[in-house]
């Protein structure tokens, strides 16, 4: 259950720096996050063991929007452009009149398993697909954006074990679902609103995200705002150099209905806005889901993704659906 909470927590992660971590420090952080996400289930994360700056990670995300339009759409899922092979991975379009202006590119792991060693259910959608890059002549940080993979990754691990022993489960509960994990890293870019839009109040409509964990980066321009018990949107202004962490559906279901995922938005002030959000998933193979009831995270995304808007084509975009907090997932992970 979330609480009536007036500003998300700050967690200072200095402890997991340290050479020689003491113990309790560890321990008194891990209460720290178990408390956080029982109550929250959002927080500011202090310290966090990345080598990369705010700066480094949107000087990223603004390389590859200033690509051309029409390069960028050469990388955009077949959902967007019928001729393209990648069905999961790449480039979305912004959805224009919808509330969900934006555009986005998304990363899965660099090696991932083979399409052919896929198994039922059938979908159009090959969540185990390669990545698709502009060429180096355009974006000059591919690297940069697999190291980020990595370290958002490893860092996620780090957080599930110690949530892991904050339950009363073994250490490598969660961490052992993440064998061949299909985490996506997504890049984020909202475009200015000129004029603004009096009727354009939202570029992000209210959704939990699905998977275990995300780590979201947010620029300084704000909007973003998380929903608490008393049904109060609450915002959640850019920390310098904090991540932003917070529980998915799934970490909510395994975590016996102790974690929340809560529900977030982003309010438009019409200005242009950048994000990164790392979305910690398992493997397509791993059982997920409550205790005798669970399914492979490939049944339990598939499941999901008919819900989310990066996956509804442009040509056949009906009109927004209407969006309550308090009912379904409406978009993202
Ligand atoms: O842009 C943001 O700050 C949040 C994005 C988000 O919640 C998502 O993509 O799931
Ligand atoms: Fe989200």
């Amino acid at each position: 259950m979330t609480t009536n909470f007036t500003a998300l927590p700050i967690v200072d992660l200095a402890p997991l720096s340290s050479p020689n971590p003491d113990p309790k420090d560890v321990q008194a952080l891990a209460d720290q996050l178990h408390e956080v996400f029982k109550t929250v289930g959002f927080a500011y994360l202090i310290n966090a063991p990345i080598s990369f700056s705010h700066q480094d990670v949107f000087g990223t995300a603004k390389e590859f929007f200033s690509i051309p339009h029409k390069e960028k759409m050469k990388l955009a899922k077949r959902t967007f452009r019928g001729e393209n092979v990648n069905t999961y991975r790449g480039f979305f379009p912004a959805q224009t009149g919808s509330d969900n202006l934006k555009e986005g590119f998304e990363v899965g792991p660099s090696s991932p398993r083979t399409p052919s060693q896929q198994s039922a259910p059938a979908s159009p959608f090959i969540l185990t697909e390669g990545n698709v890059w502009p060429s180096k002549a355009t974006f000059t940080k591919q690297a940069l954006t697999e190291q980020l993979y990595t370290e958002l990754q490893s860092l996620s691990t780090t957080l599930l074990a110690m949530l892991a022993t904050s339950l009363g489960k073994d250490l490598d509960c969660f961490t052992s679902l993440l064998t061949e994990s299909i985490s996506t890293l997504r890049y984020l870019h909202y475009p200015a609103i000129t004029p603004p839009a009096p009727h354009q109040e939202l570029n992000c409509t209210p959704h939990t995200d699905s998977g275990l964990l995300t780590l979201l980066h947010q620029d300084s321009t704000g909007g973003l705002e998380v929903l608490n018990a008393a049904g109060e949107w609450i915002p959640a202004p850019y920390v310098p150099n904090s991540i932003v962490v917070n529980i998915g559906d799934l970490m909510a279901q395994m975590s016996g209905g102790r974690y929340v995922a809560t529900y977030h938005r982003v309010k438009s002030s019409g200005a242009e806005r950048y994000s990164v959000p790392f979305f910690c998933e398992p493997g397509v193979d791993a059982m997920v889901g409550e205790e005798g009831n669970q399914v492979p995270y490939r049944q339990f995304v598939l499941g999901k993704m008919g819900t989310w808007v990066e996956f509804q084509g442009v040509e056949d975009h009906e009109p927004p659906l209407a969006h309550a907090p308090g009912h379904t997932a409406v978009e993202a992970y």
